[in-house]
């Protein structure tokens, strides 16, 4: 009965992801299953997918193809970025633990997506525009991990600058392109669901 109340509280993301932990913790109940939960914040690094719509990944495709960087809304809307190897340490770290509540790992050093934008066309070196399009549906306006319990419980942090691993996802992205150009493949950034009835920013 308070699962059922609950489940009716949250969002309609939130719900499925309550509804996923339910089921582990049922699963890890009846099997006798020990479970650890994290809780993955925005990541990025090498090998991530090229066209998965996602912010970093659309941002890096346009600044090296020239093309606008696409700022959904006014760009205030803010994320924090961790890198790919700062996250394995952290899972790592979490399944060596015997600590079965859930675990925020994410990097909390918090950045609007204007200056993210601005950051990445400057890393590329690019002279792409900031082209600000309409928002995105149901887009938060603001996340930051709250990684304290992270730090005391599995005496885990990031330690990747972002700027570094940055440097290193637009190695392996301007790579890619030119072996995918060679093979006549011309990866695009995916458009967002944009809100229906918004007209574009400036
Ligand atoms: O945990 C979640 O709720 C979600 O977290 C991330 O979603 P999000 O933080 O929105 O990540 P991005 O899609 O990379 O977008 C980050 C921000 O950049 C903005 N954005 C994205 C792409 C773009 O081209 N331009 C742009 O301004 C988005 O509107 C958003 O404000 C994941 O990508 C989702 O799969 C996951 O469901």
């Amino acid at each position: 009965m308070v699962s059922k109340a609950l489940l009716r509280l949250v969002s309609a993301v939130n719900r499925r992801r309550m509804k996923l932990l339910l089921g582990i913790a049922l699963l890890a109940y009846v099997a006798c299953v020990e479970v650890r939960v994290a809780r993955i914040f925005n990541t990025f690094g090498p090998r991530m997918h090229m066209n998965d719509g996602r912010v970093v990944s659309n941002f890096i495709l346009q600044a090296l193809q020239g093309e606008p960087l696409t700022v959904y809304g006014s760009g205030s809307q803010t994320r924090a970025f961790q890198y790919v190897s700062d996250l394995v340490n952290g899972l790592v770290a979490l399944m060596n633990s015997n600590v079965s509540s859930p675990v925020n790992l994410g990097n909390p050093e918090e950045h609007t997506i204007l200056e993210f934008a601005q950051l990445i066309k400057n890393l590329v070196g690019s002279g792409s525009e900031i082209q600000f399009l309409s928002e995105a549906q149901d887009d938060p306006q603001k996340r930051k991990p709250d990684i304290k319990k992270a730090k005391l419980m599995l005496g885990w942090e990031p330690v990747v600058p972002l700027e570094e691993g940055l440097n290193k996802a637009i190695h392996y992205f301007r790579k890619e392109l030119e072996y995918q150009a060679n093979n006549q493949y011309i990866p695009k950034p995916k458009p967002a669901r944009i809100k229906k009835g918004r007209t574009r920013h400036s």
